[in-house]
């Protein structure tokens, strides 16, 4: 079984690529929809967070506002809520590995928003990159009315730089043209993985810089 990674910047386009990955009928392992569970209704992580954010859940139920405005005015809390929730995600990732490896899944994705941070990297055979130019990143996060724009830049300050991530990437994906132009890129990068080819992977990888 091979496995590909795929990450990018807040607001850069994973769950739009994602969406496509999964009509194509991949099966994909959703960073940011395991930590939602972890932190939903009576969730895993709930009690921790509540000793790490003292007023963060009340009746099970976490107020996920307070926890955001915490994290992201304090760095030591964003380090405490992440050595709660980064070795739940990772156990998460491993069973969904050993899963798709017992079925018999020829290619599996995941989609970790921290995927080069964390190191997840490197039990992948391949990497993609989602990306955008800067403004247009902020412009989407900042349109969906939950952060900040000094919340954004917190998140984005965690992250590492888009040319880092840019440079590391076997495949780019660019979502600041037209959707129909990521569709597109999208194919080449199926087409790669079903080919297998050195010459399939080139035409899929798109642009370094
Ligand atoms: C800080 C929290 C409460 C903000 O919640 P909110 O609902 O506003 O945002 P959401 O969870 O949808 O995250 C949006 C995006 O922010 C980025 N992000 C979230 N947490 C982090 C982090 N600690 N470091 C860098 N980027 C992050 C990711 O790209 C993510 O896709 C939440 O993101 C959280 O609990 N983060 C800690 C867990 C974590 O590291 N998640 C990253 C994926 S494993
Ligand atoms: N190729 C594209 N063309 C036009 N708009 C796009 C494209 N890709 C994504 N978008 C838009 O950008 C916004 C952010 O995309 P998406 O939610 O996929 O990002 P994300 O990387 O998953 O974000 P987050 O890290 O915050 O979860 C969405 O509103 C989406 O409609």
């Amino acid at each position: 079984m091979r496995i590909l990674g795929l990450t990018g910047g807040i607001g850069m386009g994973k769950s739009t690529t994602a969406a496509l990955l999964k009509r194509a009928g991949l099966r994909v392992f959703d960073a940011d929809a395991t930590v939602a569970g972890l932190q939903g209704p009576h969730g895993a992580a709930l009690p921790a967070i509540a000793r790490l954010v003292p007023g963060s859940v009340r009746d099970g139920v976490l107020d996920r506002t307070v926890l955001r405005q915490a994290a992201l005015s304090d760095p030591g809390v964003m380090q405490g809520l992440e050595a709660i929730i980064h070795p739940l995600v990772r156990r998460a990732r491993a069973r969904f590995v050993e899963r798709a490896r017992r079925d018999g899944c020829r290619w599996v994705v995941l989609d970790i928003p921290l995927l080069f941070e964390t190191g997840a990297d490197r039990i992948c055979d391949r990497v993609v990159v989602v990306s955008a130019p800067a403004s247009m990143q902020r412009q989407r996060v900042l349109r969906r009315g939950r952060m900040t724009p000094a919340q954004i830049d917190a998140i984005i300050a965690r992250q590492m730089p888009d040319a880092a991530r840019r440079r590391r990437a076997d495949v780019i994906i660019e979502t600041g043209l037209s959707r129909h132009e990521t569709v597109r890129q999208v194919r080449r990068l199926l087409y790669a993985m079903r080919e297998g080819s050195p010459a399939a992977w080139a035409a899929a990888r798109g642009k370094p810089t």
